[in-house]
């Protein structure tokens, strides 16, 4: 091309350009001032203007500061300086953060919704199956789902999981010296460990199989890399029996990993900033997911499959049984039926042999709406499995190992703790009798040091709520459909509640003490909407410690004090917890 048609070219060009960029840049500017100017943003705000609350930035919120500080800790800052009631911008969105006893009580007695804005970004079934879970499920499925999972945590049926419960405790104290003899010189992650009994133990409660999910990390690697090869002899009969726990464990990490704003996708940040163009951000981020949004949706995606797997094999077998014992299996959807209802469910063998009761999903096949008597459907069953693993799995491994932080750094709580677990044992007929409810009451210290780790690290540290109606919050007055956020953390650590909030004292929670406030202790949360697996949790939990000290304490590797948590959907450490296990027989 000779240089007079290039000079041409290039003077046609570049006035095009600097038409496009100007028209870009206006759209862009126009793009701000509808944002700026979004008729909802400035209703709300305007809603909301009598809230107290510090200056956000017009575009971002607060959200900076929440990430760089972890919300709660903004939280608590925020409740000493304005007050029981206040106001917080997540990006584009205000809630009204409460942190008053009195207040959060009715709240969570009043409001049966969650507000779930902060949602993963999914598609299709993997959407359904997190919105139709008992944690995220709006008020009017919420009554059927609540009744079918009631039974499931019956005081008959807690005991039931003891035996279970001890045996995962055990199998954890050996798990932990071989994996710091053999690969950590010494020293592991309690963190991680912890994770694969409450996993076993979560996960073969729900399914009834034996989820061999407390195994070496080099074993947990093999079987995952196994699971993933597709041509695989005889997948299906070897996934139930040996991937499924390791492909959970792996996969619901990988959930709250990549699904809290500060660790997650950028997409998801762009969502919260962005609210109005959400129907723009999530096709983008489907066409262009980044390293988290990929790992969410993998993990998501075998969340599901391992799921619905494990209730099409149990179907199967279901109607297996049914053929060989002659049972009426016409039509065969009935044959997906589990054979009993209610709290006389089947026996299925557990862990190692012992005795596990009924599993969850067998309770979830039978469950009957009791207007309608529909069943529910297979994605609704999913769910419940899903959600089930998830709740249960990461909370109690996140407080246990929280509470080995707090013992490993208070040498004279560990004195005790190790004195009434010794006595108590000793009195019971020795350091290896099987645990049974009466005996577990009597370990008072225990459950103490639990209630005060989960009172100073609480692994659900906010609880979010739609207000149902206008509302009174104290001397302020919210519309119906306000944005609310619980924070469990500021209500625990409230000078005003408690003595010398940051201290780690379990005396605290002893009989005759009158150091806890009503209503100023809700690790669990509050109202209708309050935990369903306590019980279960604070059983499990108290097992694991009777059993892990009575034959190890733990040293505190360096540099670990304070611990660095990460706040996402829960709260848990950051890096783990690394100690050296020390045996004491
Ligand atoms: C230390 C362990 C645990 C902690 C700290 C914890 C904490 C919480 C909190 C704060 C809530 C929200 C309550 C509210 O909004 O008022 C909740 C809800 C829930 N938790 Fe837990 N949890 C734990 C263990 C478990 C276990 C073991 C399970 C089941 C196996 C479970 C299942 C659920 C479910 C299904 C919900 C939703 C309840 C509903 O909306 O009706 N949690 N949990």
């Amino acid at each position: 091309m000779s240089l007079s048609s290039n000079l041409m070219t290039t003077a046609l060009l570049v006035p095009a350009l600097k038409t496009v960029s100007m028209y870009l840049a206006l759209c862009i500017v126009v793009l701000l001032l509808l944002l700026i100017l979004n008729p909802e943003r400035i209703l709300q705000e305007w809603k909301l203007r009598h809230i107290p609350g510090h200056n956000p930035n017009i575009l971002l919120g607060h959200l900076p500061t929440l990430i760089k500080y972890g919300s709660p800790n903004l939280y608590m800052k925020l409740s000493r300086d304005i007050g029981s009631v206040f106001k917080v911008w997540w990006g584009r969105l205000a809630f009204v953060v409460i942190t008053d006893p009195e207040i959060i009580r009715s709240v969570g007695y009043k409001c049966m919704d969650r507000i779930t804005v902060f949602g993963a970004l999914l598609e299709g079934d993997l959407k359904k199956a997190n919105d139709e879970g008992l944690v995220v499920v709006k008020e009017r499925s919420w009554r059927t789902l609540h009744r079918a999972w009631q039974p499931a945590f019956h005081p008959s049926t807690l005991s039931g999981y003891l035996g279970l419960m001890d045996q995962c405790a055990r199998d954890v104290v050996k798990l932990v010296l071989e994996q710091a003899e053999q690969q950590g010189e010494g020293r592991v992650d309690i963190h991680s460990e912890l994770g694969k009994m409450t996993m076993q133990v979560v996960g073969t409660c729900a399914y009834g199989v034996d989820f061999k999910a407390l195994v070496s990390d080099q074993k947990l690697s093999e079987l995952l890399s196994k699971a993933k090869q597709p041509d695989f002899k005889n997948r299906n009969t070897i996934l139930a029996q040996d991937f499924v726990g390791p492909t959970l464990t792996d996969a619901s990490r990988k959930v709250f990993r990549s699904g809290s704003i500060a660790n997650g996708s950028k997409w998801m940040r762009i969502n919260v900033l962005l609210p109005e163009v959400s129907f723009l951000v999530k096709p983008l981020a489907f066409l262009f997911p980044d390293k988290p949004m990929k790992e969410q949706l993998k993990a998501r995606f075998d969340l599901y499959s391992a799921t619905s797997h494990l209730i099409s094999s149990w179907k199967s077998d279901q109607a297996a049984a049914a053929i060989s014992t002659g049972t009426s299996c016409d039509p065969p959807s009935k044959c997906g039926d589990p054979p009993s209802t209610g709290l006389e469910h089947q026996v299925l063998k557990g862990v190692n042999g012992g005795v596990a009761p009924g599993s969850f999903l067998g309770l979830m096949l039978a469950a009957r709406d009791k207007e309608t008597g529909d069943k529910l459907t297979d994605i609704q069953i999913i769910a419940q499995a899903q959600t089930f693993i998830l709740a249960g799995y990461e909370t109690t491994a996140n407080a246990l190992a929280f509470a080995i932080y707090l013992v490993s750094t208070h040498p004279e709580v560990q004195a005790k703790l190790l004195h009434e677990i010794d006595t108590q044992l000793a009195a019971l007929g020795g350091p290896d009798i099987p645990l049974t409810e009466e005996a577990l009451i009597k370990f008072e210290y225990t459950s103490a040091v639990i209630n005060e780790s989960l009172r100073l690290h609480p692994p659900a540290h906010v609880t979010p709520r739609s207000a149902v109606e206008n509302l009174q919050l104290g001397q302020y007055s919210v519309p119906k459909g306000t944005p609310i956020l619980i924070s469990i953390m500021a209500l625990h650590k409230d000078p005003a509640l408690w003595e010398d909030p940051e201290a780690f004292k379990p005396e605290r929670f002893m009989p005759g003490s009158n150091s806890v406030k009503p209503n100023a202790f809700i690790p669990f949360g509050v109202g209708g909407r309050m935990c369903i697996g306590y019980k279960f949790a604070l059983q499990e939990a108290k097992v694991a410690l009777i059993r892990m000290y009575s034959a190890l304490t733990f040293a505190l590797e360096p540099g670990q004090v304070p611990l660095q948590i990460s706040y996402g959907i829960t709260a848990g450490p950051k890096h783990g917890v690394w100690v050296r296990p020390l045996p004491r027989r």
